[in-house]
């Protein structure tokens, strides 16, 4: 059975990239499980907030959805926010770590409204997604890793790899 890595960080700063890149190159399957859309494609929603152009997300459905797939290991789930998951299920947390300027630019380059922008902009100078982290797990499994170049992303790739390797080599000698 593989790790549980949740992948999370303000909208843009490369979660979708870095699952990519790791169902690549990890030393175990790993499934990518890009939770925003499977929100959007399964319906796990209650609304549309046209306001916000964002689903307001059935929590319950999410999380009973989730959970006999997440039992079964080696997982990648990547979202924008990580406090909704049990504490139990995450094996690694990674929050992604970007300078805001640019953020701003590769939002803009998504024809994101103004308001969502700012408000993203604003939720990674505030460092909203690693205080809820550091909240809702324990500090050993959560790690903070900057995604502003492709060497950062090649950098951190290898760092989650050589981590699994390590989860690998406990869990044999158990
Ligand atoms: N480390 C990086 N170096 C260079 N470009 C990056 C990096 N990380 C992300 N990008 C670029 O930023 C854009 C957003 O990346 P990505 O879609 O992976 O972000 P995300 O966090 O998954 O976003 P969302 O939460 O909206 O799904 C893409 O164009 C991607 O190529």
């Amino acid at each position: 059975m593989g790790p549980v890595i949740v992948i999370t960080g303000t909208p843009g700063t490369g979660k979708s990239s870095h699952a990519t890149r790791l169902v690549e190159e990890s030393p175990v399957p790993l499934q990518h499980i890009n939770v925003g859309e499977w929100v959007k494609e399964r319906g796990w929603y209650e609304e549309f907030d046209e306001e916000w152009q964002s689903y307001t997300v059935d929590e319950d459905k999410l999380l009973d959805e989730l959970e006999p797939i997440v039992a079964g290991g080696g997982i990648i789930l990547d979202w924008h926010t990580c406090e909704v998951f049990p504490e139990r299920w995450a094996d690694l947390v990674v929050v992604l770590r970007c300078d805001h300027s640019r953020l701003w630019e590769r939002l803009e380059k998504r024809n994101y409204p103004l308001k969502k922008i700012q408000e993203n902009n604003e939720a990674e100078i505030m460092q909203v997604v690693l205080e809820e982290a550091r909240a809702s797990y324990p500090p050993e499994i959560v790690v903070e890793l900057k995604s502003e170049s492709t060497e950062d992303l090649e950098a951190n790739i290898g760092r989650i790899v050589d981590w699994i390797v390590a989860w690998k080599r406990d869990r044999a000698s158990e």
